[in-house]
Protein backbone atom coordinates (compact mmCIF):
# COMPACT_ATOMS: atom_id res chain seq x y z
CA UNK A 1 0.00 0.00 0.00
CA UNK A 2 0.79 3.30 -0.47
CA UNK A 3 3.26 4.94 2.16
CA UNK A 4 1.76 7.47 3.79
CA UNK A 5 2.07 9.38 7.03
CA UNK A 6 -1.79 9.79 7.26
CA UNK A 7 -4.00 6.95 6.18
CA UNK A 8 -6.16 7.94 3.18
CA UNK A 9 -9.55 7.65 3.70
CA UNK A 10 -9.96 5.68 6.25
CA UNK A 11 -12.62 2.63 5.77
CA UNK A 12 -15.68 4.88 6.41
CA UNK A 13 -18.95 3.51 7.97
CA UNK A 14 -21.94 5.01 6.04
CA UNK A 15 -23.87 3.98 3.19
CA UNK A 16 -22.24 1.52 0.44
CA UNK A 17 -21.37 4.42 -2.06
CA UNK A 18 -19.56 6.15 0.58
CA UNK A 19 -17.68 2.98 1.30
CA UNK A 20 -17.02 2.08 -2.28
CA UNK A 21 -15.68 5.62 -2.89
CA UNK A 22 -13.50 5.30 -0.16
CA UNK A 23 -12.37 2.08 -1.10
CA UNK A 24 -11.78 3.05 -4.89
CA UNK A 25 -9.98 6.38 -3.15
CA UNK A 26 -7.53 4.12 -1.54
CA UNK A 27 -6.93 1.70 -4.44
CA UNK A 28 -6.32 4.66 -6.82
CA UNK A 29 -3.58 6.62 -4.52
CA UNK A 30 -1.85 2.78 -4.05
CA UNK A 31 1.45 3.00 -6.73
CA UNK A 32 1.17 -0.69 -7.12
CA UNK A 33 -2.32 -0.34 -8.04
CA UNK A 34 -1.61 2.40 -10.42
CA UNK A 35 1.27 -0.05 -11.89
CA UNK A 36 -0.96 -2.53 -12.07
CA UNK A 37 -4.16 -0.80 -13.47
CA UNK A 38 -1.90 0.60 -16.19
CA UNK A 39 -1.24 -3.01 -17.70
CA UNK A 40 -4.14 -5.13 -17.40
CA UNK A 41 -5.96 -4.84 -20.10
CA UNK A 42 -9.73 -4.56 -18.85
CA UNK A 43 -8.13 -1.26 -16.59
CA UNK A 44 -5.46 -0.27 -18.76
CA UNK A 45 -7.65 2.70 -21.47
CA UNK A 46 -9.53 4.24 -17.46
CA UNK A 47 -5.42 4.20 -16.22
CA UNK A 48 -4.48 5.79 -19.38
CA UNK A 49 -7.42 8.16 -19.67
CA UNK A 50 -6.98 9.18 -16.30
CA UNK A 51 -3.14 9.65 -16.64
CA UNK A 52 -3.92 12.21 -19.43
CA UNK A 53 -6.46 14.35 -18.10
CA UNK A 54 -3.78 14.77 -14.34
CA UNK A 55 -0.66 15.49 -17.47
CA UNK A 56 -3.13 17.92 -19.00
CA UNK A 57 -3.51 19.87 -15.42
CA UNK A 58 -0.52 19.74 -14.91
CA UNK A 59 0.87 21.11 -18.53
CA UNK A 60 -2.11 23.20 -18.78
CA UNK A 61 0.19 26.74 -18.33
CA UNK A 62 2.18 25.26 -21.22
CA UNK A 63 -0.67 24.78 -23.60
CA UNK A 64 -1.76 27.73 -22.53
CA UNK A 65 1.07 29.85 -23.74
CA UNK A 66 1.41 27.70 -27.19
CA UNK A 67 -1.78 29.30 -27.63
CA UNK A 68 -0.48 33.37 -27.17
CA UNK A 69 2.50 32.34 -29.32
CA UNK A 70 0.02 31.19 -32.02
CA UNK A 71 -2.15 34.45 -31.17
CA UNK A 72 1.10 36.92 -30.77
CA UNK A 73 2.30 35.74 -34.57
CA UNK A 74 -0.77 36.00 -35.99
CA UNK A 75 -0.44 32.44 -37.32
CA UNK A 76 -4.65 31.62 -38.01
CA UNK A 77 -4.87 34.75 -39.76
CA UNK A 78 -1.90 33.77 -42.08
CA UNK A 79 -3.63 29.98 -42.57
CA UNK A 80 -6.90 31.89 -43.32
CA UNK A 81 -6.35 31.34 -46.98
CA UNK A 82 -5.60 27.52 -46.76
CA UNK A 83 -2.76 25.15 -45.73
CA UNK A 84 1.05 26.65 -46.30
CA UNK A 85 4.14 25.36 -46.06
CA UNK A 86 6.27 25.74 -42.94
CA UNK A 87 9.34 27.85 -45.33
CA UNK A 88 6.89 30.60 -46.45
CA UNK A 89 5.16 30.82 -43.46
CA UNK A 90 7.84 31.42 -41.68
CA UNK A 91 9.21 33.95 -44.24
CA UNK A 92 6.26 35.91 -43.41
CA UNK A 93 6.14 35.46 -39.73
CA UNK A 94 10.16 36.36 -39.63
CA UNK A 95 10.64 33.31 -37.90
CA UNK A 96 13.44 30.22 -38.03
CA UNK A 97 11.80 27.84 -39.72
CA UNK A 98 12.68 24.43 -37.40
CA UNK A 99 11.05 26.58 -34.57
CA UNK A 100 7.97 27.69 -36.60
CA UNK A 101 7.33 24.06 -37.34
CA UNK A 102 7.76 23.43 -33.47
CA UNK A 103 4.93 25.80 -33.18
CA UNK A 104 3.11 24.07 -35.89
CA UNK A 105 3.32 20.58 -34.36
CA UNK A 106 2.34 21.96 -31.21
CA UNK A 107 -0.37 23.79 -32.09
CA UNK A 108 -1.77 20.65 -34.63
CA UNK A 109 -1.55 18.76 -31.25
CA UNK A 110 -4.08 20.72 -29.70
CA UNK A 111 -5.90 21.02 -32.40
CA UNK A 112 -5.63 24.38 -33.74
CA UNK A 113 -3.92 23.69 -36.68
CA UNK A 114 -3.67 19.97 -38.91
CA UNK A 115 -0.68 18.51 -40.41
CA UNK A 116 -1.70 18.71 -44.26
CA UNK A 117 1.82 16.73 -45.37
CA UNK A 118 5.28 17.12 -45.19
CA UNK A 119 6.25 20.86 -44.31
CA UNK A 120 2.79 21.65 -44.68
CA UNK A 121 0.12 23.10 -42.39
CA UNK A 122 -3.36 24.07 -42.54
CA UNK A 123 -5.96 25.20 -39.63
CA UNK A 124 -8.07 22.94 -37.71
CA UNK A 125 -11.49 23.53 -36.11
CA UNK A 126 -9.69 25.46 -32.83
CA UNK A 127 -7.91 27.74 -34.98
CA UNK A 128 -11.07 28.72 -37.13
CA UNK A 129 -12.80 28.79 -34.18
CA UNK A 130 -10.12 31.42 -32.80
CA UNK A 131 -10.50 33.35 -36.64
CA UNK A 132 -14.06 34.30 -35.77
CA UNK A 133 -13.48 35.47 -32.69
CA UNK A 134 -11.80 38.10 -31.70
CA UNK A 135 -12.75 38.85 -28.15
CA UNK A 136 -11.00 35.42 -27.20
CA UNK A 137 -7.89 36.74 -29.00
CA UNK A 138 -7.37 40.02 -26.66
CA UNK A 139 -8.34 37.50 -23.68
CA UNK A 140 -5.72 35.01 -24.53
CA UNK A 141 -3.41 38.38 -24.50
CA UNK A 142 -5.33 39.91 -21.33
CA UNK A 143 -4.09 36.17 -19.57
CA UNK A 144 -0.54 37.42 -19.20
CA UNK A 145 -2.06 39.83 -15.99
CA UNK A 146 -3.68 36.77 -14.36
CA UNK A 147 -0.85 34.30 -14.53
CA UNK A 148 1.29 37.20 -12.81
CA UNK A 149 -0.68 36.57 -10.08
CA UNK A 150 -1.29 32.94 -10.10
CA UNK A 151 2.83 32.86 -9.92
CA UNK A 152 2.11 32.52 -6.09
CA UNK A 153 -1.30 30.53 -5.98
CA UNK A 154 -1.60 29.54 -1.95
CA UNK A 155 -0.21 33.53 -1.50
CA UNK A 156 -3.11 34.66 -3.12
CA UNK A 157 -5.60 32.66 -1.32
CA UNK A 158 -3.97 33.61 1.87
CA UNK A 159 -4.85 37.22 0.68
CA UNK A 160 -1.38 38.04 -0.25
CA UNK A 161 0.34 41.57 0.41
CA UNK A 162 0.61 44.33 -2.35
CA UNK A 163 -1.59 45.12 -5.48
CA UNK A 164 -2.02 42.51 -8.15
CA UNK A 165 -2.34 43.06 -11.45
CA UNK A 166 -5.83 42.11 -12.05
CA UNK A 167 -6.62 44.46 -8.92
CA UNK A 168 -5.03 47.59 -10.72
CA UNK A 169 -6.28 45.85 -14.36
CA UNK A 170 -9.86 46.78 -12.83
CA UNK A 171 -9.23 49.78 -10.52
CA UNK A 172 -13.10 49.65 -9.82
CA UNK A 173 -13.00 46.32 -7.90
CA UNK A 174 -11.61 47.37 -4.87
CA UNK A 175 -11.83 51.15 -5.32
CA UNK A 176 -12.92 53.10 -2.06
CA UNK A 177 -14.70 55.90 -4.98
CA UNK A 178 -14.62 54.68 -8.20
CA UNK A 179 -16.02 57.51 -9.36
CA UNK A 180 -12.92 59.30 -9.34
CA UNK A 181 -11.33 56.13 -11.74
CA UNK A 182 -9.45 58.37 -14.66
CA UNK A 183 -10.27 57.93 -18.31
CA UNK A 184 -6.45 56.44 -18.38
CA UNK A 185 -7.51 53.66 -15.83
CA UNK A 186 -10.90 52.73 -17.40
CA UNK A 187 -9.33 52.52 -21.02
CA UNK A 188 -8.11 48.94 -20.78
CA UNK A 189 -10.81 47.04 -19.35
CA UNK A 190 -13.23 49.34 -21.35
CA UNK A 191 -12.03 47.92 -24.19
CA UNK A 192 -11.65 44.49 -23.41
CA UNK A 193 -15.24 44.33 -22.46
CA UNK A 194 -16.48 45.76 -25.97
CA UNK A 195 -14.21 43.30 -27.90
CA UNK A 196 -16.17 40.42 -25.95
CA UNK A 197 -19.36 41.64 -25.42
CA UNK A 198 -20.70 41.34 -28.67
CA UNK A 199 -21.15 37.02 -28.65
CA UNK A 200 -22.60 37.96 -25.12
CA UNK A 201 -25.31 40.50 -26.33
CA UNK A 202 -26.42 38.51 -29.65
CA UNK A 203 -26.89 34.99 -26.79
CA UNK A 204 -28.74 37.51 -24.35
CA UNK A 205 -31.05 39.14 -26.76
CA UNK A 206 -31.66 36.07 -28.83
CA UNK A 207 -32.54 34.39 -25.82
CA UNK A 208 -34.54 37.48 -24.65
CA UNK A 209 -35.85 39.52 -27.60
CA UNK A 210 -36.62 43.37 -25.95
CA UNK A 211 -39.87 43.98 -28.21
CA UNK A 212 -42.25 45.87 -26.61
CA UNK A 213 -39.85 47.50 -24.11
CA UNK A 214 -39.67 51.50 -24.38
CA UNK A 215 -36.24 52.04 -22.44
CA UNK A 216 -33.55 50.03 -21.43
CA UNK A 217 -30.80 50.66 -18.50
CA UNK A 218 -28.16 49.24 -19.02
CA UNK A 219 -25.97 49.42 -15.67
CA UNK A 220 -22.44 48.94 -15.29
CA UNK A 221 -23.57 49.04 -19.28
CA UNK A 222 -19.40 49.90 -20.02
CA UNK A 223 -18.38 51.59 -23.74
CA UNK A 224 -21.94 51.19 -24.49
CA UNK A 225 -21.57 48.34 -26.86
CA UNK A 226 -24.30 46.15 -25.48
CA UNK A 227 -26.65 48.96 -25.98
CA UNK A 228 -26.05 49.56 -29.42
CA UNK A 229 -26.44 45.88 -30.22
CA UNK A 230 -29.79 46.17 -28.60
CA UNK A 231 -31.02 49.62 -30.35
CA UNK A 232 -29.75 48.42 -33.71
CA UNK A 233 -32.03 45.39 -33.15
CA UNK A 234 -34.67 47.57 -32.15
CA UNK A 235 -35.39 50.82 -33.60
CA UNK A 236 -38.10 51.54 -31.59
CA UNK A 237 -35.90 51.06 -28.29
CA UNK A 238 -34.15 54.03 -26.31
CA UNK A 239 -31.75 53.45 -23.76
CA UNK A 240 -29.32 54.65 -21.00
CA UNK A 241 -25.65 53.37 -20.10
CA UNK A 242 -25.21 53.89 -16.34
CA UNK A 243 -21.44 53.39 -15.73
CA UNK A 244 -18.59 55.23 -13.66
CA UNK A 245 -18.40 58.94 -15.39
CA UNK A 246 -15.08 58.32 -17.33
CA UNK A 247 -16.62 54.88 -18.66
CA UNK A 248 -19.85 56.76 -19.67
CA UNK A 249 -17.72 59.02 -21.73
CA UNK A 250 -16.99 56.23 -23.57
CA UNK A 251 -20.29 54.90 -24.12
CA UNK A 252 -21.51 58.65 -25.29
CA UNK A 253 -18.76 58.68 -27.87
CA UNK A 254 -19.72 55.50 -29.53
CA UNK A 255 -23.02 56.89 -29.67
CA UNK A 256 -22.22 59.74 -31.61
CA UNK A 257 -19.86 57.52 -33.52
CA UNK A 258 -22.42 55.11 -34.42
CA UNK A 259 -25.63 57.72 -34.94
CA UNK A 260 -27.23 56.78 -31.60
CA UNK A 261 -26.95 60.06 -29.61
CA UNK A 262 -30.82 60.90 -30.29
CA UNK A 263 -31.68 57.08 -28.56
CA UNK A 264 -28.91 56.53 -26.27
CA UNK A 265 -28.00 58.77 -23.08
CA UNK A 266 -25.29 57.94 -20.84
CA UNK A 267 -25.38 58.47 -16.97
CA UNK A 268 -22.37 58.91 -15.33
CA UNK A 269 -22.34 57.65 -11.43
CA UNK A 270 -21.04 54.91 -9.08
CA UNK A 271 -23.85 52.67 -7.87
CA UNK A 272 -22.85 52.08 -4.84
CA UNK A 273 -23.23 54.88 -3.77
CA UNK A 274 -25.42 57.52 -5.97
CA UNK A 275 -28.87 57.03 -6.95
CA UNK A 276 -29.72 55.22 -10.45
CA UNK A 277 -31.85 56.87 -13.27
CA UNK A 278 -35.85 55.73 -12.93
CA UNK A 279 -38.39 54.93 -15.07
CA UNK A 280 -36.76 52.58 -17.64
CA UNK A 281 -39.09 49.23 -18.04
CA UNK A 282 -35.94 47.28 -18.46
CA UNK A 283 -32.58 46.97 -16.85
CA UNK A 284 -29.85 45.03 -17.57
CA UNK A 285 -27.02 43.72 -16.04
CA UNK A 286 -24.49 41.99 -18.13
CA UNK A 287 -20.86 40.55 -16.31
CA UNK A 288 -21.44 43.32 -13.31
CA UNK A 289 -22.64 41.05 -10.51
CA UNK A 290 -19.74 38.77 -10.34
CA UNK A 291 -17.66 41.72 -9.85
CA UNK A 292 -18.42 42.67 -6.59
CA UNK A 293 -19.27 41.24 -2.85
CA UNK A 294 -22.51 39.78 -1.63
CA UNK A 295 -23.79 42.78 0.40
CA UNK A 296 -22.89 45.46 -2.47
CA UNK A 297 -24.87 43.02 -5.18
CA UNK A 298 -27.62 42.68 -3.01
CA UNK A 299 -27.75 46.93 -2.18
CA UNK A 300 -27.15 47.07 -6.07
CA UNK A 301 -30.41 44.67 -6.71
CA UNK A 302 -32.39 46.75 -4.67
CA UNK A 303 -31.31 49.99 -6.48
CA UNK A 304 -32.29 48.96 -9.93
CA UNK A 305 -35.84 47.24 -8.26
CA UNK A 306 -36.13 50.60 -7.25
CA UNK A 307 -35.25 52.12 -10.26
CA UNK A 308 -37.43 50.56 -12.65
CA UNK A 309 -41.22 51.13 -13.44
CA UNK A 310 -44.07 49.32 -12.18
CA UNK A 311 -44.30 46.43 -14.78
CA UNK A 312 -40.21 46.36 -15.40
CA UNK A 313 -38.10 43.83 -15.63
CA UNK A 314 -34.60 42.98 -15.21
CA UNK A 315 -31.99 40.72 -17.39
CA UNK A 316 -29.14 39.29 -15.12
CA UNK A 317 -26.60 37.46 -17.95
CA UNK A 318 -22.82 36.47 -16.41
CA UNK A 319 -21.32 33.21 -16.11
CA UNK A 320 -23.06 31.00 -13.00
CA UNK A 321 -21.86 27.84 -11.58
CA UNK A 322 -24.21 24.80 -10.12
CA UNK A 323 -24.37 25.04 -6.56
CA UNK A 324 -23.60 21.18 -6.00
CA UNK A 325 -21.83 20.80 -9.53
CA UNK A 326 -18.11 22.65 -9.45
CA UNK A 327 -17.28 23.24 -13.03
CA UNK A 328 -14.09 24.40 -14.56
CA UNK A 329 -15.31 27.98 -16.32
CA UNK A 330 -17.62 29.17 -12.95
CA UNK A 331 -15.45 27.72 -10.43
CA UNK A 332 -11.94 26.80 -11.53
CA UNK A 333 -10.94 30.08 -14.38
CA UNK A 334 -13.79 32.65 -12.58
CA UNK A 335 -13.10 31.48 -9.10
CA UNK A 336 -9.92 32.51 -9.25
CA UNK A 337 -9.68 35.45 -11.58
CA UNK A 338 -12.02 37.02 -9.63
CA UNK A 339 -10.39 36.06 -6.41
CA UNK A 340 -7.22 37.42 -7.94
CA UNK A 341 -9.34 41.05 -9.21
CA UNK A 342 -10.62 41.90 -5.80
CA UNK A 343 -14.03 41.03 -3.83
CA UNK A 344 -16.05 39.22 -6.27
CA UNK A 345 -17.65 35.55 -6.73
CA UNK A 346 -18.96 33.44 -9.60
CA UNK A 347 -22.47 32.98 -8.08
CA UNK A 348 -25.10 29.88 -8.26
CA UNK A 349 -28.19 29.99 -9.79
CA UNK A 350 -29.74 29.28 -7.16
CA UNK A 351 -27.78 31.90 -4.97
CA UNK A 352 -28.54 34.78 -7.43
CA UNK A 353 -32.24 33.35 -7.84
CA UNK A 354 -32.37 34.43 -3.85
CA UNK A 355 -31.00 37.19 -3.76
CA UNK A 356 -33.04 38.84 -6.60
CA UNK A 357 -36.10 37.77 -4.69
CA UNK A 358 -34.95 39.15 -1.58
CA UNK A 359 -34.46 42.60 -3.36
CA UNK A 360 -37.58 42.10 -3.79
CA UNK A 361 -37.76 40.97 -7.45
CA UNK A 362 -40.48 38.27 -8.23
CA UNK A 363 -40.97 35.72 -11.39
CA UNK A 364 -37.19 34.79 -10.98
CA UNK A 365 -36.48 32.51 -13.98
CA UNK A 366 -33.74 30.92 -15.84
CA UNK A 367 -33.91 31.54 -19.85
CA UNK A 368 -31.26 29.04 -21.32
CA UNK A 369 -28.71 31.20 -23.57
CA UNK A 370 -26.79 29.54 -26.88
CA UNK A 371 -23.84 29.36 -24.84
CA UNK A 372 -23.96 29.21 -21.08
CA UNK A 373 -19.94 28.82 -21.21
CA UNK A 374 -20.38 33.00 -21.77
CA UNK A 375 -23.11 33.94 -19.97
CA UNK A 376 -25.93 32.25 -18.25
CA UNK A 377 -29.59 34.73 -18.04
CA UNK A 378 -31.55 35.55 -15.47
CA UNK A 379 -34.96 37.62 -15.56
CA UNK A 380 -36.75 38.97 -12.70
CA UNK A 381 -40.26 40.95 -12.47
CA UNK A 382 -40.39 44.21 -10.84
C1 LIG B 1 -19.38 20.30 -41.08
C2 LIG B 1 -18.38 21.15 -40.38
C3 LIG B 1 -17.55 22.07 -41.21
C4 LIG B 1 -18.21 21.13 -39.05
C5 LIG B 1 -19.04 20.38 -38.12
C6 LIG B 1 -18.54 20.51 -36.71
C7 LIG B 1 -19.00 21.76 -36.05
C8 LIG B 1 -20.44 22.11 -36.02
C9 LIG B 1 -18.08 22.52 -35.47
C10 LIG B 1 -18.40 23.79 -34.76
C11 LIG B 1 -17.47 24.86 -35.19
C12 LIG B 1 -17.80 26.12 -34.48
C13 LIG B 1 -18.82 27.00 -35.09
C14 LIG B 1 -17.14 26.43 -33.35
C15 LIG B 1 -17.38 27.58 -32.58
C16 LIG B 1 -16.64 27.74 -31.49
C17 LIG B 1 -16.78 28.86 -30.60
C18 LIG B 1 -17.89 29.81 -30.78
C19 LIG B 1 -15.88 28.98 -29.63
C20 LIG B 1 -15.89 29.98 -28.64
C21 LIG B 1 -14.95 29.98 -27.67
C22 LIG B 1 -15.00 30.93 -26.65
C23 LIG B 1 -14.02 31.06 -25.71
C24 LIG B 1 -12.83 30.20 -25.69
C25 LIG B 1 -14.23 32.08 -24.73
C26 LIG B 1 -13.34 32.44 -23.80
C27 LIG B 1 -13.71 33.48 -22.91
C28 LIG B 1 -12.95 33.97 -21.89
C29 LIG B 1 -11.62 33.45 -21.57
C30 LIG B 1 -13.58 35.01 -21.13
C31 LIG B 1 -13.06 35.64 -20.12
C32 LIG B 1 -13.84 36.69 -19.51
C33 LIG B 1 -13.42 37.50 -18.53
C34 LIG B 1 -12.06 37.39 -17.93
C35 LIG B 1 -14.37 38.46 -18.04
C36 LIG B 1 -14.11 39.32 -17.10
C37 LIG B 1 -15.20 40.20 -16.62
C38 LIG B 1 -15.15 40.39 -15.12
C39 LIG B 1 -14.02 41.31 -14.72
C40 LIG B 1 -15.05 39.10 -14.33
O1 LIG B 1 -16.35 41.03 -14.78
C1 LIG C 1 -16.96 43.60 -16.25
S1 LIG C 1 -17.46 45.14 -16.82
C2 LIG C 1 -18.86 44.72 -17.82
C3 LIG C 1 -19.18 45.75 -18.85
C4 LIG C 1 -20.34 45.39 -19.76
N1 LIG C 1 -21.58 45.20 -19.05
C5 LIG C 1 -19.98 44.15 -20.56
O1 LIG C 1 -20.49 43.07 -20.27
O2 LIG C 1 -19.15 44.28 -21.47
C6 LIG C 1 -18.19 45.88 -15.40
C7 LIG C 1 -18.63 47.30 -15.60
O3 LIG C 1 -19.17 47.79 -14.37
C8 LIG C 1 -18.72 49.11 -14.18
N2 LIG C 1 -18.69 49.43 -12.76
C9 LIG C 1 -17.99 48.79 -11.80
N3 LIG C 1 -18.17 49.38 -10.61
C10 LIG C 1 -19.02 50.42 -10.82
C11 LIG C 1 -19.61 51.39 -9.97
N4 LIG C 1 -19.34 51.40 -8.67
N5 LIG C 1 -20.45 52.27 -10.51
C12 LIG C 1 -20.74 52.26 -11.85
N6 LIG C 1 -20.21 51.35 -12.69
C13 LIG C 1 -19.37 50.43 -12.18
C14 LIG C 1 -17.32 49.11 -14.76
O4 LIG C 1 -16.85 50.41 -15.06
C15 LIG C 1 -17.48 48.23 -15.98
O5 LIG C 1 -17.82 48.99 -17.11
Amino acid sequence: MADHATPIHPPASGSWRDRWQNFRIRLIADPTFQRFAAGFPPTRWIARRKGRALFDLCAGFVYSQILVAFVRLRVAEHLAGGPRPVAALARDLSLDADALERLLRASTALGLTRRCGEGVYGLADLGAALLGNAGVAEMIEHHAALYADLADPTALLRGGSGERALEHYWGYATAEAASGLSGDRVAAYSELMAASVPMVAEDVLDAHPLDGRRLLMDVGGGSGRFVAAALHRHPGLHAVVADLPSVAELARDRFAAEGLEGRAQVAGLDFHRDPLPVGADVATLIRVCFDHDDARVARLLGQVRAALAPGGRLLLAEVMTDAERPEPIGDAYFGFYLLAMGRGRCRSVEKLRDMLRKAGFRAVREVPTRRPMLARLLTAEV
